[in-house]
């Protein structure tokens, strides 16, 4: 890449028509990995070269969570936000703009951004939009995306990638979403009969809870019913996750709390083995921690257990289930593959069967629509509603963005205000 450097001003610029400023629309969700692989890999195709001996920096998931594990082992704390709180206790939003920040503080000759903007609130959006227009001055600019909302309109080239393709566009041209009738099967009968709680199945009353002395839920009201489809949702750092992880039993806040959870008071004596058994959880991150060559089959199975990856020995009754979540995923032909190999909608799906599979009374499924195309997100959209309206199980969905074409029955908000957020709850039937 060639600079000039107005060196008088103090102030550099690079040639506009000489840096590459592009947004590359994957064509399909399973395109993602291998480009992700062979640009984190330094294994350049032709398209790629002009990366080769500049300094690249790349915004993906992965290197957010390998960033947060270097900062655990080491104690490196080079990324805090101003309360001195780390990357690793931040939003997920919040850690993708104070990751941002960082890196640009890097000077890279080249950013590569991963599906930054999915997953991030208007106003984050806005801001982080803000920050690369002003760095595109300054370097190259891959912007990778699925979703057409996830474009940077200032960036001057356009490209999708294909078959392991790149392909210079004109124009865009917006996916149409199908909706899928691909799942045939029935709802999968669970191995054991479910136990029925009584309503409510959880209700939090007049919860609160601050971190380092800052309010982040305020006297939060919250009922949830039997075989109801709840949306969860709110800005970047509202308190969403922390509202789960006090369902999910991981939070100590919910201690000393008026939350019941399946007809009895938190903290009375229950397990968190005993909430787990009663919880199927997805969320993005989890998919990052199977690590290792696990077949489709055995992830489903580990769902039983609640292990990432299998160390028990199933029963042919939980193998056979796991065949049937397969069937009813439509993914019955990849069972004997490694799941890592898998496309990121393929390893959402699983992941899904995978909570499911115990038949859970409660599935939370936090961001699960995040890093999909159009086309798989309407995938997951269908999968979901399929088993809001054929199972027994009640659902919490959390995201930014309503998928179209999911219908949950009752939405709660989360608002948030000078003194912490609060939560408003509706009905949507
Ligand atoms: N252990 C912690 N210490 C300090 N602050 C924390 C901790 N855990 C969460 N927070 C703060 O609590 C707020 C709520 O975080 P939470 O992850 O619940 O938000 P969220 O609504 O899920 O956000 P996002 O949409 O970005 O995922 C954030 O400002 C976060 O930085």
């Amino acid at each position: 890449m060639i600079r000039a450097y107005l060196r008088q001003t103090n102030v550099y610029f690079t040639m506009q028509q000489i840096n590459h400023l592009w947004n590359i629309k994957l064509s399909k969700a399973p395109e993602r990995q291998p480009l992700m692989n062979g640009l984190l890999d330094k294994k350049y195709c032709d398209a790629f070269r002009w990366l080769e001996g500049i300094h690249v920096r790349i915004i993906s998931p992965k290197t957010i969570l390998k960033f947060i594990d270097e900062e655990l082992i080491h104690d490196n704390e080079a990324i805090l936000k101003q309360n001195g709180q780390t990357l690793n206790s931040m939003s997920s939003g919040e850690r993708k703009q104070a990751f941002l920040k960082y890196t640009l503080n890097q000077k890279p000759e080249a950013l590569i951004l991963d599906h930054l903007l999915d997953n991030l609130d208007t106003m984050a959006r806005k801001r982080i939009a803000d920050l690369l227009e002003t760095q595109s001055h300054l370097s190259g600019i891959i912007n990778i995306y699925s979703r057409d909302d996830d474009r940077l309109p200032f960036l001057t080239e356009e490209f999708t990638y294909e078959s392991q393709e790149l392909k210079k566009e004109s124009l865009v041209e917006p996916v149409k979403v199908q909706t899928k009738t691909e799942i045939q099967y029935p709802l999968p009968n669970p191995l054991h009969e479910v136990s029925i709680f009584d309503n409510p199945l959880v209700s939090f009353n007049q919860v609160s809870v601050s971190y380092l002395d800052k309010c982040i839920l305020k006297n939060i009201s919250w009922v949830i019913n039997k075989g109801q489809f709840w949306h969860l949702y709110g800005p970047n750092g509202s308190g969403k996750t922390t509202l789960l992880t006090m369902i999910t039993g991981d939070n100590p806040k919910a201690y000393g709390q008026d939350i019941k959870l399946f007809g009895k008071q938190k903290g009375s004596g229950e397990t968190i083995w005993g909430i787990k058994q009663k919880v199927g959880y997805f969320t993005t991150n989890m998919t990052f921690q199977f690590k290792r060559r696990q077949t489709v089959r055995d992830m489903i199975i580990s769902g039983f257990f609640d292990s990432v990856g299998l160390y028990h020995i199933p029963s042919d009754q939980q193998i056979k289930l796991a065949h049937e979540w397969l069937d009813f995923i439509g993914l019955a032909h990849l069972a004997d593959h490694p799941f890592i190999d898998l496309s990121m909608c393929h390893q959402r799906m699983i992941m899904i069967a995978r909570a499911m599979v115990k038949h859970p009374p409660l599935l939370i499924l936090d961001e699960a629509s995040v890093d999909l195309d159009d086309e798989s997100a309407s995938l997951m959209t269908g999968l979901i509603n399929r088993i809001a309206q054929e199972g027994e199980t009640t659902i919490i969905y959390v995201s930014h963005r309503m998928e179209p074409g999911l219908n949950p029955t009752h939405s709660f908000e989360l608002v948030v205000g000078d003194g912490g957020s609060e939560g408003v709850s509706s009905s949507l039937h």
